[in-house]
């Protein structure tokens, strides 16, 4: 039994931990003989070593099945086991230990056998001291040194699977170039990203990848030597995709841009001592979402949406280009403004999105006639602007102005509703007309108005004196508003008569202006205008209070007369207009009953549900509502159903069309039997001849209003023909007459 073997290790019997590092190098010290045993336990004890001794080969075994060594000195001859076999046993079971053997054996087979057994020394038998020491020293370092390789190499295979795993699952293409730019090295994104798989890019020049316009550019980057600040960074390049290969990207797949960063990597060059160039390491972030967001955002900013039109900020630009051009070569160019005639109308009846619909269309109609260098741009709502730089002469623009009124005519189908529009056209020559954008474009516009003023669809070239209309229309929005203060308006009532009796039934009010120079101005002069410059709503309140007043005195000669009142679209379209009429009602003590407002088939499509919630307060309150100008607006017959109207007024311009009294006037014979299937109230408008009453009347429509029985005439006249109802009726016809 080994006496050393209990006292010659404080290792716990389960302890495998290396001895080297942290704690002491712990040592197997085998030999059966006991003497040889004590002087090696004695000569290494005190070295820092922790010892622990075998005297056989079983016990040599134990201790190796049980601890972890770093060294083995090991006696070849032993009784029971051969130190051959424990160096077997050593290496079968992968026991990470060095063996030094120490033998006693002269023949050479010995010591081949331990070296082939990967002994690490190989100490003959009587060995000195300082050998011993020696080699155990060296292998201790040895291992030690081995460990620490093993370690840094540990370490480096860790550090080498993050970076390529953190290089492999970058967003970015990750790549390194050689010194001639051929790629060495690029990670799996180019395949997700370009469609190249990675042998298919290594050993290939850059190039192959790069935007040919971008190729210039590309060179400072992908050929980058600087590794400090100055080395490239952001640059961006747009690169071509693999065609067909890449499943990531599902749009653009030609065409990516990147953003690149790139610096030089160099070598110690040991002759000359400097750093050698030998290739670039980049990183390249794919940024054609980011730059294709950008290049919505600044479309938009210069363009219309709608049209995809440039808008007004891009014209100006562009006809600011066009003026510079013009002065250098000493050429003209025209601008034009362009603005829809009626779009209003149909966006107001149709509903907006028809109206877009047509702006599109008439957009597009519009783009055709022009040619290239020509810009179109919407400048909003239903107004468009063009330029036509180098003009030849004013007939070139002339005839594209012709063109486009020529294509506008034809109709718009807009799902099956063909709608017509025109257009009024302003065109400001450059220099003649203007030098500066704003001026040409004030001028265009000028001509514009000047085409809209005299009754629309046409072109004009802008003129001086045009400038006196725009004047005029600025003092007349000033003169109106005076008018209001000053009460220069005045409501004058057309009686309205029942054909079999000849007695008045009702009366329309129609507004007069008592214009200090112009003497009576009509409604369609001013009206329209007011409507324009929101002048609407305190005309229509001042009307409105007007009317009531008027009625007081009606009802002082104790007559009942029905009373009908324009209604202005806007008006009903305010939110408290109910309030206001029903409050001037009460305030004068006027019936409801009395009242009946007129309003366009226009007005009951513009905003239907208001307009029904409006109308039937009206209705509850016994106020009646009488259609205007039956027929010649937009409005559907499903309407008059949802509307509660009273009474159809047939518009004047069907009533002009009827010469014979025996004649066939489908029109008007249509909306008597609509009126008539509807239980609703006729007015025929605009009476001028006996044939038209006689005919009216022969068909059914028995309540007529025209100058053929009494035109618009002031209050004061008007109460004086209500007292002559009692009057006969051929006194009735002078005073009509005199009216
Ligand atoms: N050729 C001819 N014309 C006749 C005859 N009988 C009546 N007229 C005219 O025809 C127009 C009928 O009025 P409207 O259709 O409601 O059309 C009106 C109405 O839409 C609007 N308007 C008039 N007064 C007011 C008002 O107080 N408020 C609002 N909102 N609109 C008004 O202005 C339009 C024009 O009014 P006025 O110039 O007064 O023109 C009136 C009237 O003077 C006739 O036998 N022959």
């Amino acid at each position: 039994m080994n006496p050393f073997s209990a006292s010659a290790t404080s290792s716990s019997p389960h302890d495998t931990q290396s001895s080297l590092g942290i704690d002491q190098p712990r040592l197997l010290l085998v030999d059966d003989e006991p003497r040889l045993l004590t002087s090696l336990y004695e000569l290494l004890q005190g070295r820092g070593y922790q010892l622990v001794t075998a005297a056989t080969g079983g016990e040599a075994l134990a201790h190796l099945a049980r601890l972890r060594f770093d060294l083995v000195l090991l006696d070849l001859r032993l009784p029971d086991i051969g130190g051959h076999e424990i160096m077997d046993f050593i290496n079968e079971k992968g026991i990470d230990a060095d063996v030094i053997v120490m033998s006693g054996e002269v023949g050479i087979d010995a010591a081949i056998g331990a070296l082939k057994r990967n002994a690490y020394d190989y100490l003959r038998k009587p060995y000195s001291r300082e050998e011993l020491l020696k080699t155990v020293a060296n292998a201790l370092k040895q291992r030690r040194l081995q460990e620490a390789n093993a370690r840094i190499a540990n370490q480096l295979e860790n550090s080498e699977k993050m970076y390529r795993y953190l290089v492999d699952s970058s967003p970015d293409i990750i790549y390194t170039l050689n010194h001639e730019g051929k790629f060495t090295f690029i990670n799996d994104r180019a395949y997700q990203l370009l469609g190249y798989k990675r042998e298919e890019l290594i050993g290939q020049h850059y190039s192959i990848l790069v935007h040919d316009e971008d190729l210039e550019r590309a060179r400072y980057v992908f050929n980058e030597r600087r590794v400090d600040e100055r080395a490239s960074r952001n640059v961006e390049l747009r690169l071509k995709c693999h065609a067909g290969a890449n499943q990531e990207r599902t749009f653009n797949n030609t065409l990516m841009t990147i953003s690149l960063n790139a610096i030089g990597m160099h070598v110690p060059d040991q002759e000359v001592k400097r750093l050698e160039f030998y290739g670039t390491y980049g990183v390249a972030r794919d940024i054609t979402d980011r730059k294709r967001a950008e290049e919505v955002i600044s479309y938009q900013a210069y363009h219309d949406i709608l049209t995809d039109l440039p808008n007004r900020i891009l014209f100006k630009d562009r006809l600011g280009l066009a003026v510079i051009q013009a002065k250098r070569k000493q050429t003209e160019l025209a601008v034009m403004f362009i603005d829809l005639d009626r779009f209003k109308l149909v966006n107001d009846t149709l509903g907006h999105v028809k109206g877009d619909e047509l702006l599109q269309q008439a957009a597009g109609r519009l783009k055709e006639c022009l040619r290239k260098g020509d810009t179109l741009a919407r400048q909003g709502g239903d107004e468009f602007t063009i330029v036509l730089p180098e003009l030849r002469d004013r007939d070139d623009a002339r005839m594209v102005a012709d063109k486009f009124l020529e294509v506008l005519q034809e109709p718009f189908d807009l799902d099956g509703h063909a709608v017509h529009i025109s257009a009024s056209i302003g065109i400001a020559v450059y220099p003649a007309h203007g030098e500066s954008i704003d001026e040409l474009l004030r001028h265009a516009d000028i001509a514009m108005y000047q085409i809209k003023g005299q009754g629309k669809n046409g072109h004009a070239f802008y003129d001086p004196a045009m400038q006196d209309v725009s004047h005029q229309k600025i003092a007349l929005e000033q003169s109106l508003r005076r008018a209001l203060e000053h009460n220069e308006l005045e409501m004058y009532y057309q009686p309205q008569i029942d054909a079999i009796s000849g007695r008045i039934v009702g009366a329309e009010a129609l507004m007069r202006w008592n214009h200090p120079t112009r003497g009576i101005v009509s409604p369609g002069e001013f009206l329209p205008f007011a409507e324009e410059n929101g002048l609407m709503l305190p005309i229509s309140d001042w009307m409105i209070g007007a009317l009531c007043r008027d009625m007081l005195q009606w009802k002082n000669i104790g007559n009942q007369v029905r009373l009908s009142l324009n209604l202005s679209p806007q008006y009903l379209d305010r939110g408290d207009f109910f309030e206001k009429m029903r409050g001037a009602l009460l305030r004068y003590g006027i019936a409801p009953g009395q009242i009946e407002v007129e309003i366009t088939e226009n007005i009951c499509i513009r905003n239907p549900q208001h307009a029904i919630e409006q109308l039937n307060k009206l209705g509850q309150l016994g106020v009646s509502v009488a259609i205007d100008d039956f027929g010649t607006g937009y409005s559907s017959l499903a309407y008059l159903h949802r509307f509660p109207v009273h009474t159809i007024k047939i518009d004047q311009s069907f009533v002009k069309e009827i010469h014979d009294e025996h004649g066939h006037y489908p029109v008007v014979l249509a909306i008597i039997s609509i009126a008539r299937g509807l239980g609703l109230n006729l007015i025929a408008e605009g009476v001028e001849t006996d044939s038209q009453a006689r005919y009216l009347r022969a068909n059914g429509c028995l309540t007529m209003q025209g100058y053929l029985y009494h035109r618009p005439m002031p209050l004061g006249r008007f109460i004086d023909v209500l007292r002559g109802q009692t009057l006969p009726a051929g006194v009735l016809n002078v005073l009509a007459f005199q009216a």
